[in-house]
């Protein structure tokens, strides 16, 4: 069993979002980055799709994606995997979430693109309940761009601006905020998951 840090736990519980450092081994990530890069480079990516305005919606979104298989496809990916299962059940015996399962796709974005403003919550479904970032970027600094924008809901602070660090974690209520990704002037790699509830069950 991997344990999972309480704080990253109490803060989605205080503030309804999370942000962690050095969230798995440094090894992880640099291959779990280096099968995203040789995804993109073999062409096996595809352009994501904006639910069901795909077509009209296409510039709101530049990344491409690559859904994980269930328990993941190398050791690097089962990590996250087990890991993320862990996180799963650390966060439905804090926070009684009733989280079931997660899905998880690689994002690359090539340089210049972004993810115009948004919640990940589509309108016809409650299940996505917390969104999950990891990043896979290799020394990225602010000047780079590709900031997380997180809208808060706050006067105070409207929004927070959070660089996509190799090995940062980040976690938020999928039906709270509201977010985009601003372009980078180099390519970003990041690993994107839901944590859903059951579907509910039919009439
Ligand atoms: O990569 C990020 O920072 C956010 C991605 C995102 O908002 C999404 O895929 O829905
Ligand atoms: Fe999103």
């Amino acid at each position: 069993m991997t344990p999972i840090p309480h704080s990253i736990i109490s803060a989605l519980e205080t503030n309804g979002y999370s942000i962690y450092d050095d969230f798995l081994p440094d090894s992880v990530i640099r291959q779990l980055a280096q099968e995203a890069r040789d995804m993109a480079a073999a062409g096996t990516l595809k352009p994501a799709r904006v639910g069901l305005q795909a077509q009209s919606q296409r510039d709101i979104r530049g990344d491409l994606t690559h859904w994980l298989e269930d328990r993941g496809d190398s050791p690097a990916q089962q990590h996250y995997t087990h890991v993320m299962n862990e996180l799963c059940g650390a966060l439905n015996r804090s926070c009684f979430l009733g989280l079931h399962t997660l899905e998880t796709h690689f994002a690359v974005y090539p340089p210049g693109t972004a993810y115009g403003r948004h919640l990940d919550q589509f309108r016809d479904s409650q299940q996505r309940i917390i969104s999950s970032i990891l990043y896979l970027n290799d020394d990225w600094s602010a000047s780079d761009g590709g900031q997380l924008r997180l809208y808060l809901e706050q006067p105070e602070r409207p929004h927070l601006d959070v660089v996509p660090h190799g090995n940062r974690l980040v976690l938020f209520e999928s039906a709270r905020f509201w977010h985009e990704v601003l372009p980078a002037s180099r390519e970003r790699i990041s690993l994107t998951g839901w944590f859903r509830a059951r579907d509910p069950s039919p009439l």
